[in-house]
């Protein structure tokens, strides 16, 4: 499954910067830094109505180079002026044309709550996000033992960083509630064929108790899709491809969230 190639690449990416930089450089790195992005990042997602995550990523593993035309600092302050509520960006290089350095630029110029989209795999991943001005990143229960799942989210949260807990069935959402997560993204896209459905969002929603967020991630395109999970109670979406392939992307943000906005005043 294509999950397990990229926790081989990430292992093998992992251990050569290990070899430029130290795990005791990085905490080094951040031991004065008291922030906690995280917060605000809860919060983004938390408040009244629908939050939209807005993602940044040139590549999939499913749909191969998605655009060319890749200037990640002006996607970012597009999303910021739309207002979206937070933004992903993809750091894995291999499959994803991903960086952590886009992370850290769009950070020093884009005051919105960052996401490291990436497949955390060790504890020198969430200190390099962390060092990179992240406010959160990204476990995924299918690629952690339980109690990684719990020593990470509880490491993120002595870093000051919040975790959206990826999940794919019911499994899963009950592996990510007893850990703790505060926050669960449910993903709607089968890394096993690829193939999409917003359902699972809808079903798995369910399971999740209304204290904590929700995201649905994936195969989001249309305002329908939208007001769909909006009636379902989902607190956030994350939406990629839609946005990257769209040239006008404040546009396109409204022409999603045109019916929620009418809906919520
Ligand atoms: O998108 C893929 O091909 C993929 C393959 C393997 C692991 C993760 C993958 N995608 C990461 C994501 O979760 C999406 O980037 C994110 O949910 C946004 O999805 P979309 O709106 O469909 O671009």
């Amino acid at each position: 499954m294509i999950l397990d190639d990229l926790v081989i690449a990430t292992k093998k990416r992992v251990e050569r910067q290990r070899q430029l930089t130290s795990l005791s450089d990085l905490k080094k790195r951040v031991q004065h830094d008291v922030t906690r992005p995280g917060d605000e990042f809860m919060t983004a997602l938390g408040k009244p109505g629908l939050s939209v995550i807005a993602e940044i990523k040139k590549a999939s593993p499913s749909k191969g180079q998605i655009t060319n035309s890749f200037d990640y600092l002006d996607i970012a302050k597009k999303y910021a002026e739309a207002r979206v509520d937070a933004i992903s960006v993809l750091t894995e290089p291999e499959y994803f044309k991903g960086s952590l350095d886009y992370l850290t630029k769009i950070a020093a110029q884009v005051k919105i709550p960052l996401l490291r989209k990436d497949f955390t795999i060790s504890e020198y991943m969430i200190y390099q996000a962390k060092a990179a001005r992240a406010s959160a990143i990204l476990l995924i229960v299918a690629i952690l033992t339980q109690q990684q799942l719990e020593e990470y989210l509880k490491l993120a949260d002595e870093l000051g960083l919040a975790a959206i807990v990826e999940t794919h069935d019911e499994k899963e959402v009950k592996q990510a509630l007893q850990a703790g997560a505060q926050i669960i993204g449910v993903n709607n896209r089968n890394l096993k064929d690829f193939s999409v459905d917003l359902n699972n969002s809808l079903q798995l929603r369910k399971l999740v108790p209304e204290n904590i967020v929700f995201v649905a991630e994936s195969g989001i395109k249309t305002a329908q899709d939208l007001k769909i999970l909006t009636n379902a109670n989902v607190d956030a979406v994350l939406i990629g491809e839609t946005l990257m392939r769209a040239t006008d992307k404040k546009a396109c943000l409204t022409n999603l969230l045109g019916e929620v906005k009418e809906d919520e005043s």
